[in-house]
């Protein structure tokens, strides 16, 4: 018996994966049907070759991962991660789609470099691919909390910084993150950025404890995955699913926090920097 299972493919989990692949089954569809007008025919055609182009491109652009990061993320897609949560393995639902990838780990890695971060936060780690890419900017001194509540997705991170220079710099905290995140400020610890990437539904707790602690430090970043949220975010309220709508408030929120500033990059499934202006 194996436990693990060839996934090559992931399943689109962007608006613009779910975008291209909608304008792919157009684009089959209006094969069929030859009588169409040949300008719509051909502007459907440039739409679908339009967003197909972008992820690929984007990929052919960027400075190629680590050889360690493009094992983990090898690893972590040939996981059987529907039989590890229905078996007990896990303690919560995972997919290989959860893994932040190729453009979001190097664009993590460049704001580690540019704002020259000696001390990172991570919450929500996975199998460790966004802490490894951010762990390969950093200093020899530097420091890299993860937080992960599922053991399992937490082991497999730590095999994997075994194998890499950059791995020592990491330290990972295996708890519930409000837990994780209140010992830490109890103990002072400050971090320059902190990524947040872990229940969508504790978004807005996680930011109200990083402003109203120590743990942010004065200077600096936070850093949000999915704040479009496939969309959900600004299609109609009505068709959200718990996490969109949990997403929806928390933009919010921030929107309205005159504490801070912020810009929401449509990179992947959206990525929202943002800044402290006052205590
Ligand atoms: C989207 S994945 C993180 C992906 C990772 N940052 C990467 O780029 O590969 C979210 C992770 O957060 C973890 N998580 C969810 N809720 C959590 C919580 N309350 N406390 C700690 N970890 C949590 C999940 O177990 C999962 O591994």
């Amino acid at each position: 018996m194996t436990n693990v299972i060839v996934q090559p493919t992931a399943r689109p989990v962007t608006p613009l994966g779910i975008l291209t692949k909608q304008l792919e089954a157009i684009v089959k569809e209006v094969k069929q049907h030859p009588d169409l007008p040949g300008e719509l025919i051909a502007n459907i055609n440039q739409a679908w070759r339009l967003a197909a182009g972008i992820d690929p491109y984007l990929e052919e652009c960027t400075t190629p991962e680590s050889d360690a990061l493009a094992a983990l993320a090898k690893t972590t897609a040939t996981e059987a991660w529907g039989e590890h949560f229905n078996g007990g393995t896990t303690v919560r639902p995972l997919e290989q789609e959860m893994l932040s990838g190729h453009i979001e780990g190097q664009t993590l890695k460049m704001f580690v470099h540019m704002t020259k971060a000696k001390r990172v936060l991570e919450i929500g780690m996975f199998t460790g691919y966004s802490a490894l890419a951010m762990a390969e900017a950093l200093p020899e001194d530097g420091l890299l909390v993860a937080c992960e509540v599922d053991p399992y997705a937490a082991e497999i991170g730590q095999k994997a910084f075994q194998q890499s220079p950059h791995g020592g710099k990491i330290r990972v905290e295996l708890d519930a993150a409000l837990a994780t995140l209140d010992k830490l400020a109890e103990a002072g610890e400050s971090f320059d950025l902190v990524f947040i990437d872990a229940d969508k539904k504790e978004y807005v707790t996680y930011f109200h404890k990083l402003l109203g602690s120590s743990l942010l430090a004065p200077d600096g970043f936070i850093c949000v995955d999915n704040t479009l949220l496939q969309g959900e975010v600004y299609l109609p309220a009505e068709e959200r699913s718990v996490n969109g709508e949990a997403i929806a408030q928390f933009n919010h929120t921030v929107a309205i926090d005159h504490r801070v500033q912020q810009v929401l990059l449509p990179l992947r499934d959206g990525l929202t920097i943002i800044r402290r202006i006052q205590p």
